[in-house]
C-alpha cells in the first residue's frame, strides 16, 4: 500500500465543550496519511492520476473551518467520513491534535484509521500468504 500524506496542516476553527471555546478560533493541527496507489501517476506523471493533496488540503480547511464542533472525535470522524467519500480514499488515518487544549506545550486529540488497506498486490503472494 502507497501512501500520500498531509502533516502539520494548521486550521483555525471553533471546537471545544466549555462556552468560552465557543467565542473564538483556535487552530488545530491535522497529520493525513491516505492508502492511495500512485502506480499510474507514477507512469503518467498526471495529476489526473494522483490522489491530489492540494485538493484534499483545501476541502480540509474549509469543512474544519466552517463547522463547529463539541469534541474533537466528532470533527475527526466528520472529516474522514468526507474524504473518504469525495476522494474514494479506502484507508486513512487521521491525527486531529488540539495544541494547548490542557496546558501549554501540551498535545491532546485523536488518532482515527478507518476504512481497509488495499490487499497485497506482490505477484504471487496470496492474501493467505499475507500474514505469514
Ligand atoms: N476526548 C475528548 N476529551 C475532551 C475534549 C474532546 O474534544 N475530546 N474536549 C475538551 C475541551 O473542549 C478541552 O479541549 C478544553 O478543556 C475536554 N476533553
Amino acid at each position: 500500500m502507497d501512501i500520500v500524506f498531509i502533516r502539520g496542516l494548521r486550521i483555525e476553527t471553533i471546537i471545544g465543550i466549555h462556552d468560552w471555546e465557543k467565542h473564538a478560533r483556535r487552530p488545530l493541527i491535522l497529520d493525513l496519511e491516505m492508502a492511495s496507489d500512485i502506480a499510474r501517476a507514477a507512469a503518467t506523471d498526471r495529476i489526473a492520476d494522483a490522489l491530489d493533496y492540494d485538493a484534499v488540503t483545501r476541502r480540509l480547511v474549509h469543512t474544519v473551518s466552517e463547522n463547529r464542533f463539541e469534541l474533537v472525535e466528532t470533527l475527526a470522524e466528520h472529516c474522514a467520513a468526507l474524504l473518504r467519500e469525495e476522494f474514494g480514499i479506502p484507508w486513512l488515518r487521521l491525527t486531529l491534535n488540539k495544541p494547548g487544549a490542557v496546558g501549554e506545550g501540551v498535545d491532546v486529540g485523536v488518532v482515527i484509521e478507518r476504512g481497509e488497506r488495499s490487499a497485497n498486490k506482490a505477484v504471487g503472494v496470496q492474501p493467505s500468504d499475507a500474514s505469514r
